[in-house]
């Protein structure tokens, strides 16, 4: 397309799921000899929609979070998405690739980690794994050694480097992991838990690198976890599906506004009072001087509690406290969402 002729340039999407659809077929077995016998002759099947009219579109460089509850469908998703599973109607591209018909040209492009299980090889010095993986992979010998030296020092890999991997432990592991599904420049990651179980240094230290290689590669990863502060840190865009449908897809800013309905004002008093009354609000919690405010900002402005309590009392400090993402994502979880309420961003 010639510029300057008006249009906005668009990004082609990397990925691209079109009415994806996935049900498993499941023998019904019923409990005991009879029903052994009974399958013998008959068998019944129920099916289970594990995922169901999803759509979404990514561009190149994205970094998304897919999220949902336990049984969702992320998983089956992701499993599409590298080919190892076949959806049962609808289109998925990767790359320009439909991953479950070319899945060896779709494994170039990309990389997975799982934080359940490693593609490194247990009884193998990491070096070795990494050796092997090289050769998997068909990456040349000098981008190697780059992309080696590179990883190496974003996630100090020198000091286990000749360790086998099963001595390795959890977060020297997903290190490892990590660098392993890098090694061949894929243009897209999948990580699926990738942080599940780790301490605090090690968790901090694969956030730093997702958000380099995607920074400095524009490598496009998709995240799905259920730890909602790897959210916060790393992601700008979410999709969360429930029950196998995308029930939101937007910028969690979004998420925040649309759902993260009550705030906080944190009022510090300057003496003890005895009875504190707002109206429009409840106390959430009270510490000496320190009373926690919740009200519902749809009813109720910032501004206006806060006049509220200075009509009332004299106040040394106030702070306003927004909903975390995590209080937010459990209420929707819990509560489920109205019919009518698929967000989108585009
Ligand atoms: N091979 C299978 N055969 C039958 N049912 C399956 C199969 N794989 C997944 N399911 C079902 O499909 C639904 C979606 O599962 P999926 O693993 O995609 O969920 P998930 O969102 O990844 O969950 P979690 O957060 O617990 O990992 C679940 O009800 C699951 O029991």
């Amino acid at each position: 397309m010639p510029l300057g002729d008006g249009k906005a340039l668009v990004a082609m999407p990397i990925i691209e799921a079109q009415s994806v659809r996935k049900v498993f077929r499941r023998i019904v077995r019923r409990p005991g000899i009879a029903g052994a016998v009974a399958a013998l002759f008959s068998r019944e099947y129920e099916d289970k929609v594990a995922v169901d009219d999803v759509n979404f579109a990514l561009e190149p460089g994205e970094l998304v979070g897919y999220l949902g509850p336990n049984g969702a469908g992320k998983s089956t998703t992701i499993k599409m998405l590298t080919g190892i599973l076949v959806p049962t109607s609808g289109v998925i591209r990767v790359a320009g690739v439909v991953p479950y018909e070319r899945r060896s040209d779709n494994a170039e492009n990309i990389g997975v980690v799982f934080g359940q299980r490693s593609q490194l090889y247990w009884d193998l010095p990491l070096r070795e794994s990494f050796e092997l993986l090289r050769a998997i992979y068909d990456v040349p010998r000098d981008r190697f050694r780059q992309n080696l030296a590179h990883f190496s020092a974003i996630l100090d890999l020198e000091r286990f480097m000749d360790t086998p991997v099963r001595q390795l432990s959890l977060g020297e592991r997903m290190r490892g992991d990590f660098a392993a599904a890098m090694l061949h420049d894929p243009k897209i990651v999948y990580l699926d838990e990738p942080t599940i179980g780790l301490d605090v240094v090690a968790k901090e230290a694969i956030r730093t690198f997702i958000t380099t290689v995607n920074r400095e590669r524009g490598t496009t990863v998709i995240l799905t976890t259920h730890d909602l502060a790897d959210v916060e840190r790393l992601t700008r865009r979410i999709i969360l599906i429930d029950e196998g449908r995308v029930i939101f897809d937007g910028a969690l800013e979004q998420l925040r506004t649309e759902f993260g309905t009550h705030r906080t004002l944190v009022v510090t008093f300057v003496e003890n009072i005895e009875t504190v009354e707002v109206p429009g609000t409840e106390i959430e919690s009270r510490e000496g001087t320190v009373v926690r405010l919740r009200f519902d900002r749809r009813l109720l402005s910032a501004e206006a509690v806060i006049r509220r309590v200075m009509e009332r009392y004299p106040i040394s400090d106030v702070s306003i406290i927004e909903p975390d993402i995590d209080s937010i994502v459990r209420r929707i979880y819990q509560e489920g969402y109205p019919a009518h309420a698929v967000w989108s961003a585009t």
